[in-house]
Order: structure tokens, then sequence, then C-alpha cells
């Protein structure tokens, strides 16, 4: 049974709404080309260091970072039912990549609207039957499937990385590097590779690269030598390679054996990161005087300067807005993670007061405890900042997923209770919305779906899976060759009813919890609570300026009733504050 979904260009239409390319710093200099290997990529900010030269050469270099020849990826989707969602997440992963790419002089050199989607296989989902297997993930009949995609597309040459769209242990990422005789990323080592790939500044590379460090350690069991040959075999593991800890003879039974290649990059690792995390402090410790100066140097609301921090799901549009309130151009891009580096900009509200506006970096579903975590100091924008606006693309078919994701982070990093009660919700991209549907009605929809959960689908699910052997031939492809590309990437057929049981999805799963398509929900009663609203504070269109003096006035209403920032000095690195795992409020996995 193959069957064959279709998707056009238009149903990425959620991640790739418009064209625009604004630089934010035009000055800035453009990254040099890296050459990251698949499972970290090493920036370019500070190469003073022989061992960090040595740190950084020693690890294979698997894409080709040159911002003209950006690597192409095979995306490979595990089935999620319904099927609108499982298009959700199909659109978001053929985004991300095609995300994956350096600019060059602050630009992309392709517009995203031009570059062809991604190849890309629907397979079946082996969490649906607990049949995640522990050395390849998929089963057998599945491999198969994918590597006959492979090999058709192998001929043209225009493959270098699989994707896998959900998350993959070390050994099954390397095992599936074997069979597949491709790299093979999943979500976290994708996300990890387009922030490095996208950050700027020095404090975003140094914090792009403490995630990947971080990713690194638990994958070493993968690490790819300079030939291509995985370095740590079964032999490999047990190979001295270093004299460090060999004993200098006639000290009997204190002498060591030397080091292990494994236990030599391991220490690598850990002196990378603590070189990192040093220079992070800096970065945090200049925030910090920053944020007191800008307090200090007095304003509005007798609390110095308020700062409004925009959050919001990658690509719903923060920057577009935070540029069309301020008047500036920052970078905005259809591209997921445009924004790594945050900005300050200042804004007049109606009442005549001035407060500083920051767009940060965007959230995702299965966003990586590494990246949360490297990110503190980026983070801690947010949790200081005085008022939350939460902006949500109304477009998203799974529209309360996304909200759902960014609860789920804004809690991680200690965001308090008050200000999410106080966060003003914002409906971005209404242009678009008013083109295809009456959007009250979606309002309706969503509102009363809210609480609706997959259960009806299951059932439908269940039997049909269960008509099929994992290794015979039930998988269900796309095959990017057969799809419909006709009308470009803005209007939308495929998804009929995209405010319907998709948009449903309220929560997501948690790493323990992969037994179902569905995500489930994180949330405890009371941050349900919070998440479910009857519709949007504001509804803008932050491209066409629609809503931004009512959002300017809620902004300054909300001020005066904001809760004092609560500045939290808490080391990001201390294992008390590590993003919970458990299904309350965990590292969500839906797939
Ligand atoms: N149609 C429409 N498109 C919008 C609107 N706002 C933003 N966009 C487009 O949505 C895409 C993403 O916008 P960004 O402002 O970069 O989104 P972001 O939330 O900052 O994304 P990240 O920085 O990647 O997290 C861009 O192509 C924008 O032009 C809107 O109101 N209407
Ligand atoms: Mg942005």
């Amino acid at each position: 049974m193959l069957r064959t979904i279709s998707l056009s260009r238009s149903t990425l239409r959620s991640f790739s709404q418009t064209r625009t390319h604004l630089c934010s710093n035009p000055s800035q200099t453009p990254s040099p080309p890296s050459t990251p290997s698949i499972l970290i990529s090493y920036s370019f900010y500070s190469t003073s260091s022989k061992q960090e030269k040595e740190d950084k050469n020693d690890v294979a270099s698997v894409f080709n970072m040159d911002p003209t020849v950006p690597p192409k990826l095979f995306v490979v989707q595990p089935r999620l039912r319904p099927d609108n969602y499982l298009q959700a997440k199909l659109n978001e992963a053929l985004c991300l990549a095609n995300s994956l790419e350096e600019q060059r002089d602050g630009y992309f050199d392709v517009d995203f609207f031009d570059k062809e989607i991604p190849p890309h296989i629907v397979v079946q989902n082996p969490i649906v039957r607990h049949q995640t297997r522990a050395d390849t993930y998929f089963g057998k009949g599945t491999l198969e499937v994918v590597k006959c995609h492979l090999n058709a597309l192998e001929e043209k040459g225009e493959v270098d990385a699989i994707f896998v769209n959900t998350i993959l242990s070390g050994i099954q990422q390397r095992n599936l590097e074997q069979i597949l005789g491709k790299p093979v990323l999943d979500r976290v080592g994708l996300i990890i590779e387009i922030f490095n790939a996208h950050a700027c500044t020095k404090e975003g590379k140094l914090q792009a690269e403490l995630a990947a460090l971080m990713y690194k350690k638990t994958r070493l069991v993968r690490l790819r030598g300079k030939s291509g040959r995985s370095t740590f075999g079964t032999d490999g593991e047990a190979e001295v390679v270093s004299a460090r800890g060999r004993g200098s003879g006639g000290r009997g039974f204190i002498s060591g054996a030397g080091e292990t290649e494994l236990q030599l990059q391991r220490r690598r690792i850990s002196e990378r990161r603590s070189s990192l995390l040093l220079q992070i402090q800096e970065v945090r410790r200049t925030r910090a005087v920053q944020r007191a100066g800008r307090k200090n140097r007095g304003g509005s609301y007798g609390q110095g300067l308020p700062t409004v921090a925009v959050v919001g799901y990658t690509n719903a549009g923060k920057s577009t807005l935070v540029s069309a309130l301020s008047n500036s151009d920052l970078y905005s891009d259809s591209r997921l993670f445009a924004t790594v580096d945050p900005k300050l900009r200042s804004v007049f509200l109606p009442s005549g007061k001035k407060v500083l506006v920051s767009d940060t970096v965007g959230f995702i579903s299965d966003l990586p405890v590494q990246l949360v975590e490297a990110f503190h100091a980026t983070l801690e924008e947010v949790v200081e900042a005085d008022l939350l606006v939460h902006v949500l693309d109304c477009t998203a078919p799974n529209l309360n997923e996304h909200r759902s994701t960014v609860f789920q982070v804004l809690d991680q990093i200690g965001v308090s209770k008050e200000k999410l009660e106080n966060m003003i919700e914002v409906w971005n991209k209404i242009d678009y919305q008013e083109e295809g549907m009456d959007f009250d009605e979606c309002v309706d929809d969503i509102a009363d779906g809210e609480a609706s959960s997959f259960s009806g689908e299951r059932d439908d699910m269940d039997s049909e899976l269960s008509s099929g052997a994992e290794n015979d031939e039930a998988f269900e492809a796309i095959d990017d060759q057969d799809g419909d590309y006709s009308d470009g990437w803005l209007a939308s057929e495929d998804v009929e009813d995209p405010w319907g049981e998709g948009g449903s999805c309220t929560g997501l799963k948690t790493t323990d919890d992969q037994q179902s398509e569905c995500p489930k929900d994180w949330t405890t009663e009371k941050q349900l609570q919070l998440q479910v609203q009857s519709g949007p504070h504001v509804r803008t269109s932050a491209l066409m300026g629609v809503g931004l003096q009512e959002l300017l006035e809620l902004i300054d209403e909300k001020l005066k009733e904001a809760p004092k920032a609560n500045v939290v000095e808490r080391d990001p690195f201390d294992r008390k504050w590590r993003p919970p795992r458990t299904e309350e409020a965990g590292v969500a996995v839906e797939q």
C-alpha cells in the first residue's frame, strides 16, 4: 500500500508568508563559511588557543556550509494523525531542512521562496505500536523504503544528509548512518545546526556552540573521524590514543594505561565547555550591567525604562512586529530561527512613555534542552522583562500546540505566574487569514476545540495500523516528484480545515511518553487555565501595520499593572535549574 498525500508548496504557507529581506545590521560582518560536522558546528569567533583550534579541527566536516551551496537534506517524517497535524509537522520539517544555511553579507543567497521543497518521505511511525527499535529506531521495512528513495535521489546527487524528524539516540543515529550510508540528523541536531549557522554575534555564537557541545557530549559514541569512519567502534573505544594519565613507571599500581579516544574526546569537550561557560558568564555580566543601566536611567512607571519581551513560536512574526512597532528594520525571514541574536528597540507608547522592546529567539516544539540551557543568557531578558507579548501565527494549523510550546518554554526558564497571567497574546498575520476564511469563525473553532483530544482519531489509527505489519508494505509515502507544487507557496488548497482537529492539540509529549502520534497535554491544570483563552487580546498584521495602535495602547495599560520584574540570578548550568524532563514540563517529543 503506497498512499500519496498531496503536498504542494502552498501547504508550507504557515511558515512562509512573505518575502522579506531586511538586514538588521548591514554593517555586520558576515560569518565566514564554516565546516561544521554532523554533530557540532564550531563557530569562528575565537581561534586564539591552540587547543581550541585542535578541538575544531578534529571534527569531520560533513556539510558544505558555503552560503552559495547549502546542504541538501532528505526529510524522513514519521506518520502522525490526524492528517492536518501531519501536514503541519511535515511543513515544519521541510522548513527546518531549508533553513540550514549560512548568510553572506547579512543575507541569504537564495530567497526562501525560490528554494526547492526538499525531497521527503512519510514513513510508518514506530512509536504508535510501541515498536521503536533501540538500535535503528525504524523497522527493517521502513528502512528499505527510505533506502529506495535515497538511492533514486543519489543518482541525481541530491542528498547530503538525512533529516529524521524525531529524536534519536546516539546509537540509533550511528546505526542509521551506517545503514543509509549518509549522515543522519535528528530534530535536535538539526535545530542546533541551524542555530550555529544563523548566529551572527559573538554571544549568539558562544551560546550556539555551547549547545552543540552539550549535544555532542551525548553523542560521542558516533563521532566521525577525519576519514569519515566512526572513531568509536567496539574496538576504538578501548584504544589508547594519548599518553595522558599514563604512569611514568616505577609507581606500581598507580600507573594509568593512558587515555582512550573516548576519554580524550570527553576531556576536550569538557575543557572547551568550561572555556565557553567562562565567556558566557562574561556576556551575562555585561547584559546585567546594561540592564541595570537602563533601569537607572529613569523613565516611566517609576521603575526605569520598562522592557517588553516579544516571545513566540519561530516564524510567528516577532521580528516583523518589533520592526513595525519601532519603525526599524530588524532582520525577518521565512527561514526558521531567523533571529538567534536578540535585539532591543525603543518604542514610544500612546501615553508618550518610552519602553524597550526586545525581539527574542523563537521557540519550537522539542526545543533541545541543550539550547534552552545554553541560551540562558539571552532568555534572561525574557525572564526579567516587565511585560511579555506572545506573538502567535494565527494561520498555523496547530496554533494551540504552538501556544503550548511557548508556555512550556516560558515555564522552563522561570517566568513567574503573574507575568504569564499578564502576558499579552497577539494573533499575527491576520492579513493572510482574511484572504481565505472568516476570522471570527476560526476563533470560535479554536476556542471550542481547545479542550478536545485526539481520541476519536486514535481508534481509526490503531485499526489502520493493526492491518499491516511493520516490515510489510505499510508505508505511506510522499514523493516530492509526485507532489503538486503548481500553485506557489502562498495559496493553500490542501488544508481544507486548518482550524479543525489538527488545531486542537493542546500540548506536547515528553521523551518518556512517545506512545501516541498525537501530542498530550504537558500542562498542569493551572497552566492550562492560563493557556485557554477565548481569543486573542490583539489581532495584528505586522506586515501591513494593522492592529499596532491597539497593541501599543494595551502595552501602555498593562505596564501600569505589570508585576515588578523578577531578577533571577541563577546559574544556568546549575543542575537544579535544568529544565525538567517530567511529563508536566518535560522536553517535548510528539512523534
Ligand atoms: N502575511 C504576513 N506575513 C507576516 C506577518 N508578519 C510576519 N510575516 C512573515 O512571516 C515570516 C517570519 O517573520 P519573522 O518576523 O522573521 O518571524 P519571527 O517570529 O521573528 O521568526 P524567528 O526569528 O525565526 O523566530 C516572514 O516572512 C515575514 O515576512 C504578517 O502580519 N502577515
Ligand atoms: Mg525573528
